[in-house]
């Protein structure tokens, strides 16, 4: 299942969908993972979200491999409801999922879901067009039809088809024009030698790319994607959040500042899925500006976490040099070794840029007043990756990493969401 949308930061954050692993989907590149989550939640951590503004967020999981069409049993979901109703345990999950995040904004791209109503023969027909293109997932791509989708809530098969137009058919070149993909995509996809998006990346890449452009007008809204393994939804992910943030990127903008933000966050309950889901967005972000950054621990070397720091943030590391001085010399902070910013980085990236103490104490995430040191949010953050693939461990471990910030984040993948809400970690997103 897969989710995209906005986050309302004064909403309590909610953990990812319900399981939908019950329902199958086992994920045939599954592997555990060693890191271990930390369970303490800071105000700290809370005042970054409310201090972040509005985001978008994915959720990725896998759909049961063996999706069934079920319109020729009578399986109809509700029209009145915004949510499809079905006895199936796939179903469920997807109940559960919109449970989980903001109704208001929330798209379901749902395959193997019942189509509701009179508009079951029509959109008969147009799978039937499909079908051949399909063949490979065994026309399993049915979407919830749903009243919901009139107030844009629960966006159906039929509606993306008849407002994208781009049937499953259309070579890449074609699609790519058609949803604008940039340049540098449609070169890295042509390497790879794919011919056609498949039926998923149709549905949802088209999807998100303009609810991003429309964001301004109507919001960003969350999509759920529930679909086979295998059938491309990283790359139904990768290659929207690749668009908007080359599109946002400040030399395409032209923007004058060149300043580098961690952007989107891809979450994965295990170090191999998310070493695998990085080779993609590197490979795929080849031609760009965009950077893309891994933190997954594991490794056994002592400097593991400080290797993984440097190649997060931006940042001046020595371990010798233990002096914070002003460009003048004058000594500001004595530091026992560790990771910190040139002092006038901090200030650069403070708050109160004309309070160089103030800006200090903001940047090491503690404040002091007169009722005692009081927990900062760090801010600013030179980010040296505009995308960061991560377990939810080793992010907690990164959101005590000097530097680097959420703040500017704006879009969030969780991909298994149903393994991560199970695994001890699931406070993170709490934490987050
Ligand atoms: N449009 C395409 N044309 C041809 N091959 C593709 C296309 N999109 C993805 N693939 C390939 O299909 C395979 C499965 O894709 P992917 O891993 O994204 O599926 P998935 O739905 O994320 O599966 P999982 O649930 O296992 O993560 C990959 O090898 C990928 O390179």
């Amino acid at each position: 299942m897969f989710h995209v949308g906005r986050f309302d930061p004064t909403a309590k954050p909610k953990a990812a969908p319900a399981s939908a692993s019950s329902a199958g989907g086992a994920k045939k590149r599954r592997t555990g993972d060693g890191s271990k989550g930390k369970s303490k939640k800071s105000k700290k951590d809370d005042d970054v979200i409310a201090d972040a503004g509005a985001r978008e967020a994915v959720v990725i999981d896998d759909a049961p491999t063996q999706l069934k069409n079920d319109d020729d049993k009578g399986n109809h979901s509700d029209s009145s409801s915004s949510v499809p109703s079905s006895s199936e345990s796939d179903d469920s999950s997807v109940e559960s999922a919109q449970d989980n995040v903001h109704k208001s904004t929330l798209k379901v791209i749902a395959p193997s879901q019942p189509i509701s109503g009179d508009s079951r023969k029509a959109n008969r027909k147009r799978r039937e067009q499909d079908d051949e293109a399909i063949d490979d997932f065994d026309a399993d791509f049915d979407i919830v039809e749903n009243s919901a989708a009139k107030d844009d809530t629960i966006i159906t098969a039929a509606t993306l088809r008849q407002n994208e137009h781009t049937p499953f058919t259309a070579t890449i070149e074609e699609a790519a024009k058609t949803w604008n993909l940039p340049q540098f995509l449609v070169n890295n996809l042509k390497a790879d030698s794919y011919e056609n998006f498949f039926p998923i990346q149709c549905m949802v890449i088209p999807d998100v790319i303009e609810s991003e452009r429309n964001a301004h007008l109507r919001g960003a809204r969350d999509v759920c994607v529930h679909a086979p393994t295998g059938s491309g939804k990283t790359l139904a992910f990768v290659l929207p959040l690749l668009t908007a943030l080359h599109n946002q990127s400040p030399t395409s903008t032209g923007g004058a500042r060149g300043l580098r933000r961690l952007r989107a966050l891809v979450v994965l309950p295990g170090r191999d899925l998310a070493k695998q889901v990085y080779d993609v967005f590197v490979r795929y972000a080849k031609g760009s500006d965009i950077k893309i950054g891994l933190a997954v621990g594991g490794g056994n070397k002592k400097g593991d976490l400080a290797n993984e720091r440097r190649s997060l943030v931006v940042e001046t590391y020595n371990d010798t040099i233990r002096e914070i001085r002003t460009d003048d010399g004058a000594l500001l902070r004595r530091k026992v070794g560790g990771l910190y910013e040139s002092a006038s980085a901090r200030l650069r990236h403070s708050f109160e840029p004309t309070s160089l103490g103030k800006a200090l104490d903001a940047y090491d995430g503690t404040l002091k007043s007169d009722s005692g040191p009081q927990v900062f949010p760090k801010v600013g953050g030179r980010s040296a990756v505009d995308i960061l693939v991560c377990t939810p461990g080793r992010l907690m471990d990164h959101l005590e990493t000097p530097g680097f910030t959420l703040q500017h984040l704006k879009y969030l993948v969780v991909d298994e969401a149903d393994r991560l809400v199970n695994q001890p970690y699931q406070n993170w997103v709490g934490r987050y």
